[in-house]
Formats: structure tokens, C-alpha cells, sequence
């Protein structure tokens, strides 16, 4: 390569070039190169990204290495190692003090499937490199521990730095809370507004959660005392609004996501998820169904300027592996596919919530 001398500086400088495309600025401004070392004819670096889940993974390498081919030498030999941290909101909660993100999950309509949704989610994300809780806020009506097929397990209380904790239960990669766990659903506890705060701050509190990239809240259906307690026990990153297509989910979500940008509570939306959005029958998978109307969800996204994530499709194979207890983010299947990109663009507005643009 000649007379070329390469510094450092000079790579830093063609990286500064690069735009991170979500957040809207260079990759050395926003302190993603880290590492940077220099051989002959070659140079070596880390690129920090804002989530494992990021979608733009191969797109940023790629702009990396023409931005440097193009500044710097068309034949300099460039390895990139690309890793990712996630970002959190400038002050982490200390009632959890290892949580980077708490994602709230909420439908206005009860059987929507957020539950489901939260779930494959949370597989998804963890699937993709990352740290994952769930913290199963539905006191009354819990459903995680059967769609985790963890109904008969419990937590052991153990004691951390003097103090009792709770164990979440681990199963399939995804720490987890639920009152399912801890009292016996078949003999229906009568729970009033402020026990369910109390349990919702032990969830919280009490519970050895150690370090999460994010920790995905399973709310109750509509909005209840458990919403409110929420947003007034915790820094919640954003929200998430689950709905089916049809009319009365809709409004009934439109209501949910009203909760959460009143003034006073001002939880960031970060998008809205179109669950059952047609049907596809296992023997005919290129076939849509909109059997509950199409594309309420989008429309609905678009009406209140917040972002759609995705749309689930309502098959079959969905229900069975939550009835099963193995979500089916967890199993190889082409409809995983579909939590999977839904994680990503997820993560990804939970990455520009965080930068605060
Ligand atoms: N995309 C889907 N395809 C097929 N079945 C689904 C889908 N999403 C959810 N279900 C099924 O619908 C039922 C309700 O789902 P889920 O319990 O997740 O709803 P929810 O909104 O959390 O309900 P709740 O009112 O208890 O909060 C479950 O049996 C679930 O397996």
C-alpha cells in the first residue's frame, strides 16, 4: 500500500462519516467505535450497536467499510467485530438497579393476545443476544407460568447482601415473575387495588432480577389501578399497544394508549402491534384470511402518529405452543420469522426512545 501512513485519527475520522441511520448521527459522535487497532495493510475495530436485535447490523458494517475504503485506501484489509450494548434511559430505576429497559405491554381489550405476544417477544429479543425478564403484572389473572409451561415451578427466596430475594424463574433463557407462581389460580384470590400495588412493588423490588437489557411488563387487559401503580413505582422506557384489527379492540387500545401520553404519565409509545391480523390456514401458508377486517391496526398507528411494529398472523400453531407451554418464538418455525422482525424494529425504537430524539 505504499507511502500510506493510516492513524487512528484517519480511521476515525472516515468512520465519523457514517451515519447510524436510526439516530441520526455519526458512529464516532454517538461513541459506537471502540478498539481500533492497526496491522500492516489492515485495520481491526468494534462497532458497539444499541441492541443485539439491531436490523441494521449488516448495513452499518457494510457503510463502515466503503466509508473507509473510499476515504482512507480501497485495498486496506478491514475486520469488524460487531457487538452490541443496550442503552437505557439516562437514570436506571434503583428499585432495579440492573434493568436497562422496562417495556410495558398493554391491549385495551382483554384476549387479544398480549400475553402471547409479550412471550414470543421476550424470546425474540432474547434470541437475538439479549438479557430478558418478564415481569407477569396481571396479579388476578396471570397467564405467563402456562405459556412458559412453568405453572408448577416456584421461585426460591434467597438471601442477597442481607436481604431475602426472590429467584425469578428461569425457563427457556427468559427470567421471570408471576403471581401464578406464588399463589394457587385455582382458588381465585379477591385482590384489592392496594395489595395488587404491594405485590407489583415486590415484583419489582424484592425480586433478584440482577442485570436485564429489558424487562417486558405483562399488563392486565384495559387500564386498572395496576397501570397507574406502575408508571408511579417505576421509570418505564415505553409502551407497547397489542390490538386486534376489529372495531371494539381498537377503541378499546385507543383508550390503552391515551393512558400512557396523559399528561402527568407521559410514557413514551413505542409502537403498536396488529395481533390475529389474518388468518393462515397450515395447509394453504400464502393465503390470507381477514376474517377480523385488515389493516385496523396500521390505521390506528397512523391516526395517533405512533409506530406500527408488525402484524401477527392468527394461526393455529400459535395457540397450541402457548397452551403447550413453548411459545412459538421458541421453536423453529416460519412464523417465529414474524417476532422476530417485530423484536427488531422493537429494539430499535427502544434504542431512539433512549437517545431522546
Ligand atoms: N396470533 C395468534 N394466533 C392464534 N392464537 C392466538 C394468537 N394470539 C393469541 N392467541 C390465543 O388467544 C388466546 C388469548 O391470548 P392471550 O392470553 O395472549 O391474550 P391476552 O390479551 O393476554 O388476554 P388477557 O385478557 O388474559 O390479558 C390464547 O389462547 C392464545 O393462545
Amino acid at each position: 500500500m505504499g507511502e500510506l501512513t493510516v492513524t487512528k485519527e484517519i480511521i476515525l475520522g472516515a468512520l465519523s462519516t457514517v451515519q447510524e441511520p436510526d439516530l441520526k448521527k455519526d458512529l464516532v459522535t454517538l461513541n459506537m467505535i471502540k478498539d481500533i487497532e492497526l496491522g500492516i495493510g489492515e485495520v481491526r475495530f468494534t462497532v458497539v450497536l444499541t441492541t443485539p436485535a439491531c436490523p441494521l447490523k449488516e448495513k452499518i458494517r457494510k457503510d463502515c467499510e466503503d466509508a473507509i475504503h473510499k476515504i482512507v485506501h480501497p485495498d486496506l484489509k478491514i475486520i469488524i467485530n460487531m457487538t452490541a450494548e443496550v442503552t437505557s434511559l439516562a437514570s436506571q430505576d434503583p428499585l432495579i438497579p440492573g434493568v436497562k429497559n422496562v417495556i410495558a405491554v398493554a391491549s385495551g381489550k382483554g384476549g387479544v393476545g398480549k400475553s402471547t405476544v409479550t412471550a414470543n417477544l421476550a424470546i425474540a429479543l432474547k434470541n437475538a443476544g439479549a438479557k430478558v425478564g418478564i415481569l407477569d403484572a396481571d396479579i388476578s389473572g396471570p397467564s405467563i407460568p402456562v405459556m412458559f409451561g412453568a405453572e408448577d415451578m416456584q421461585p426460591l427466596v434467597q438471601e442477597v447482601n442481607g436481604k431475602n430475594r426472590i429467584q425469578p424463574i428461569n425457563q427457556y433463557g427468559i427470567k421471570m415473575i408471576s403471581m401464578g407462581f406464588l399463589a394457587p389460580t385455582e382458588s381465585p384470590v379477591p385482590w384489592r387495588g392496594p395489595m395488587m400495588t404491594q405485590a407489583l412493588r415486590q415484583f419489582f423490588g424484592d425480586t433478584h432480577w440482577e442485570d436485564l437489557d429489558y424487562l417486558l411488563i405483562d399488563l392486565p387487559p384495559g387500564t386498572s389501578d395496576i397501570h397507574l401503580s406502575l408508571v408511579q413505582l417505576i421509570k418505564v422506557t415505553g409502551a407497547v399497544i397489542v390490538t386486534t384489527p376489529q372495531k371494539v379492540a381498537l377503541s378499546d387500545a385507543q383508550k390503552g394508549l391515551q393512558f400512557f401520553k396523559q399528561a402527568g404519565i407521559n410514557v413514551p409509545i413505542l409502537g403498536l402491534i396488529e395481533n390475529m391480523a389474518y388468518f393462515t390456514p397450515a395447509e394453504l401458508p400464502d393465503n390470507k384470511y381477514y376474517l377480523f377486517g385488515k389493516d385496523g391496526g396500521k390505521e390506528l398507528a397512523k391516526k395517533y402518529f405512533i409506530p406500527f411494529l408488525g402484524e401477527v398472523p392468527l394461526v393455529q400453531a400459535i395457540r397450541e405452543a402457548g397452551d403447550e407451554g413453548k411459545p412459538i418464538a421458541a421453536q423453529e418455525v416460519p412464523v417465529a420469522k414474524a417476532f422476530q422482525e417485530i423484536a427488531s424494529t422493537l429494539a430499535q425504537r427502544i434504542a431512539i426512545v433512549n437517545s431522546n430524539l
